[in-house]
């Protein structure tokens, strides 16, 4: 009797110190001890002196309705009680150490419905113990795939309590949250760091995780984390699980609990634990959930709300980029989250599964930085391959002629080989920065900038979004783009030069021809979205049960326990605001702000929109004919010189419709560039396909003034004849363009020979075709297969005797063996040729003209 006395002398000494806050104690208390009959045999006085304690500590906040919540934060050691002692003597609360650095671990899981219903009670009463916001608890339960706290979903439903984590992802994400969580604390760098962060896990974690959990428990009284675990030990044979620091054990006896030595305290002498069995607390009153939701949902609500405001600094274009740029992308808990292209993390690498927010994501990072940095500090290129209208909104548009003036060039739905000149110019300003570098003595833009020199170096940051589609194919333009990252990865920390690679797919990164690790070693940065793991290590997968609308950052190229949780705000969600942002951001633009080169993947062009054209003037040396716009950075304009070389006529190859667009294009061209009368239009329309196209080109240049001829096949035939020879007044006057709609259609009338010189028509067109450009004439002609014009030509060696080649639906290897040229990365497709001009080796994909009206009529 005497030892059971001493141990409760000591049980009242523990339970006095661990309700050292007696204030808060009260709180984690919840109404009177209720006796149970017919409980075995205590001591007396201290069984009293315990009773007392608990007497005085039962008026807490469930004792009644209006009692009120906790006012005090929990900021150190305070106690839980977790049942009710019995002894023969009475009953008294059974109260466990909680907070600043102690635990509790429950011998069975929350399969155990005891436990399960205690965890529960726990959670309502940590959250209840203190004000609202101070105490976060996350909760795991594997084991019952979240049935163990399905009671509390009103609180989940209040944003008061996260969703339990119930795959083993969810719980690696949960521990990483954690552990950025004692980091905050023991810097008390944020305020989200003072918070208590309760972990409850309804069952022990395995393997790696066990360990991560288990070292949360040594972290001592400054990580302000609390563990409590059930299903530890883990039963069973095997590996000795990871032991716990300052934690109370409750293991079970029959019906009754056993509490163990509370952490740091002693209950008895030997070691034993409180020599009482405990009847555990048993589930918190339904209504005492809801009214705990609504107390502290308000507060959830405010902290949790995320907003499109919260990214954006509080005067615009204040920052200086000289060491960098640096943005809140979201919020890591309660506390902004900032990311940085510097020196540590130049380049980003960003993967999502397709809907997880990836575009949301980068319009955030967009904006942040355009409202951080004036255009002088920030240059914007802007690169996306899907089909989508991601960037669209940094362009000018036909309802709103606002842009983002950092924007330098934007590409929406891109090319492959849009996206590769956009590199070679960003290369470009790479060597441009290399040279005065080092013209200054000076290896990094930070140093020159610092040094004040005036010449405008903003920093850069190129955005690819799906950049694995740049790597499609084992090709010529594959290897390119893939040399160009690499020099822009590698150098671009010292020039100024950012790279965020966006994609949903890693296993384009595969394909880098064994360069993946040169080039991704220099993205240190990874953000990887919900099902973005593949940016992350291999025994990383943190991203896997990610909500949409939060992110991994992981600063260290990916390693698992490098992570960051971060949520970030739907920009589109506020659409107003971001449209009256940019309409800001506009109108503060410098007086030469130009509008961003863009770059509509989907938009067909039009002769009479471009500025070349419109420029045109009779009178030039040698007439242009303009095709299309090239697919490079500024669009430029798409032109054959037709001079006096042999070879300067143009053949325009492939059934598709639009043909007869680049004929009728190049003509009206080169009709600008003639005044009236000297020069001699021949029209042949011989497919009916091309026949609305060709009476379009008669129209416009008789409208322009200029005598035009209309041929059927044998009139072409005649007329090419005469062609053939030359003329007789010298020096030639005047040009003839003798314009062929199908000349394929020809094919039987020029095979003819004259009985009397024994001379075919294609005999006299190829005499035309070597000698015409001397006396001022070229054949422009529409060929609806390859194979005719070379037998036309008369074989592939007489290539050169059309030089210039516009090949529209003609596969990229047929198209290749003609022109002798192996490796050619051309793939037909809808609104795309391929020009090629064989006197300066020019081959330029182009955005091949049409008429107004008929951009849908192209097929393949
Ligand atoms: N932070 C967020 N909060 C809430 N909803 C979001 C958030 N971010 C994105 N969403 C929603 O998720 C959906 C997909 O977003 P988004 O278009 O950015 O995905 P994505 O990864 O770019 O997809 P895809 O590659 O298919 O275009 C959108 O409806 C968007 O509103």
């Amino acid at each position: 009797m005497g030892r059971l006395a001493a141990s409760f002398g000591r049980a009242v000494a523990a339970h006095r110190a661990a309700l050292h806050h007696v204030a808060t104690a009260r709180r984690l208390l919840d109404g009177p001890a209720t006796p149970a009959p017919g409980e075995p045999a205590g001591t007396a006085d201290t069984v009293a002196d315990l009773r007392r304690l608990g007497d005085q500590l039962t008026s807490g906040w469930l004792g009644g309705e209006n009692a009120p919540f906790g006012t005090e934060p929990l900021t150190g050691r305070t106690a839980v009680r977790l049942g009710i002692a019995s002894t023969v003597d009475g009953f008294f609360p059974a109260l466990a150490p909680i907070g600043g650095g102690a635990h509790l671990a429950f011998e069975s899981d929350a399969r155990d419905l005891r436990v399960a219903a205690l965890l529960r009670r726990l959670v309502v009463r940590l959250l209840a113990a203190a004000p609202a916001g101070t105490v976060r608890v996350l909760t795991a339960d594997t084991a019952a795939l979240g049935g163990t706290f399905l009671p509390l979903r009103p609180l989940v439903a209040a944003g008061v309590l996260a969703e339990p984590a119930t795959s083993d992802d969810a719980v690696a994400a949960l521990l990483d949250e954690a552990e950025e969580h004692v980091r905050a604390a023991q810097d008390d760098r944020t305020t989200a760091g003072r918070e208590l962060l309760v972990l409850v896990a309804a069952s022990a974690p395995t393997g790696r995780d066990l360990a991560r959990l288990a070292a949360l428990t040594h972290a001592g009284p400054t990580a302000r984390v609390c563990v409590v675990l059930a299903g530890y030990p883990p039963p069973g044979p095997g590996v000795r699980p990871p032991a716990l620091g300052a934690t109370t054990p409750v293991r079970f006896d029959g019906g009754y609990a056993h509490i163990g030595e509370p952490a740091g305290e002693r209950y008895s002498a030997d070691g034993t634990g409180l020599p009482a069995p405990v009847r555990l607390d048993g589930d918190p009153p339904d209504d005492v959930i809801v009214q705990l939701a609504n107390a502290l949902g308000e507060t959830a609500r405010r902290a949790g709300a995320l907003t499109f405001a919260d990214l954006l600094p509080d005067q615009l274009w204040t920052e200086s980029s000289v060491d960098g740029l640096r943005t809140v992308v979201g919020r890591t808990g309660r506390e902004p989250a900032t990311l940085a292209f510097d020196d540590a993390t130049p380049h980003w690498l960003v993967g999502g599964r397709t809907g997880a927010g990836k575009t949301v994501f980068l319009l955030d990072v967009l904006y942040g930085l355009a409202t951080r940095y004036d255009p002088a500090e920030l240059a914007l290129y802007l690169l996306d391959f899907k089909e989508g209208v991601s960037f669209t909104e940094f362009t000018p548009s036909g309802h709103d002629p606002s842009w983002i003036p950092h924007a330098r060039a934007v590409g929406i739905e891109s090319d492959r080989e849009y996206g590769v000149a956009v590199l070679r110019e960003l290369r470009r300003e790479l060597n441009r920065r290399a040279t005065v570098l080092k013209r200054h003595g000076v290896t990094k833009l930070a140093d020159l900038r610092r040094a004040g020199h005036d010449t405008p170096l903003p920093r850069v940051v190129a955005v690819v979004d799906e950049f694995h589609v740049l790597f499609a194919g084992n090709d010529r333009l594959a290897r390119e783009a893939a040399d160009l990252l690499e020099e822009l990865a590698r150098k671009g920390r010292s020039y100024g030069i950012h790279l965020v690679l966006a994609s949903q797919s890693m296993s384009g990164i595969e394909a880098l021809y064994g360069r993946a690790d040169s080039i991704f070693g220099q993205f240190p940065l990874r953000v990887a979205l919900p099902g973005g793991s593949g940016v992350l290590d291999k025994l990383n997968d943190a991203a896997g049960a990610l909500p949409v609308g939060s992110a991994i950052v992981n600063p260290a190229a990916g390693i698992a326990g490098a992570n960051t949780v971060v949520r970030f705000p739907d920009a589109h969600a506020d659409g107003d605001r971001v449209a009256a942002l940019r309409h800001e951001l506009w109108q503060r633009r410098g007086p030469g702000s130009h509008p961003p080169a863009v770059f509509k993947g989907y938009e067909s062009t039009h002769l009479a929109d471009d500025p070349t054209y419109r420029s045109l003037t009779p009178g030039g040396r040698r007439p242009l004919a303009l095709v299309g716009r090239v697919v490079d950075v500024d669009l430029s304009t798409a032109y054959f010189p037709l001079d006096a070389t042999p070879g300067r006529h143009l053949a325009v190859v492939g059934t598709a419709a639009t043909g007869a667009d680049v004929l009728h294009a190049a003509t009206l061209s080169l009709a600008a560039q003639h005044a009236p009368g000297t020069a001699r239009f021949l029209i042949a329309p011989l497919v009916a396909t091309a026949d609305d196209v060709a009476d379009a080109t008669v129209t416009a240049l008789r409208a322009a003034g200029h005598p035009v001829d209309h041929l059927d096949a044998p009139a072409l035939r005649r007329h090419i004849g005469d062609l053939a020879t030359p003329p007789t007044d010298t020096p030639p006057t005047g040009r003839t363009y003798l314009v062929v709609f199908g000349v394929d259609a020809a094919g039987a009338t020029l095979g003819l020979s004259d009985p009397a010189t024994f001379r075919s028509g294609l005999d006299d067109l190829r005499t035309l075709l070597r000698q015409g450009p001397g006396y001022g004439v070229h054949l422009l002609g529409w060929w609806r297969g390859l194979r005719r014009l070379s037998d036309d030509l008369g074989g592939t060696q007489n290539r050169d005797d059309v030089a210039c080649l516009i090949a529209l639906n003609v596969p990229g290897g047929e198209l290749g063996l003609h022109l002798g040229v192996h490796d050619l990365a051309y793939t037909p497709r809808a609104n795309r040729a391929l020009l090629v001009d064989r006197h300066d080796h020019r081959t330029r994909l182009i955005v091949p003209y049409v008429l107004p009206g008929r951009e849908f009529d192209e097929g393949l």
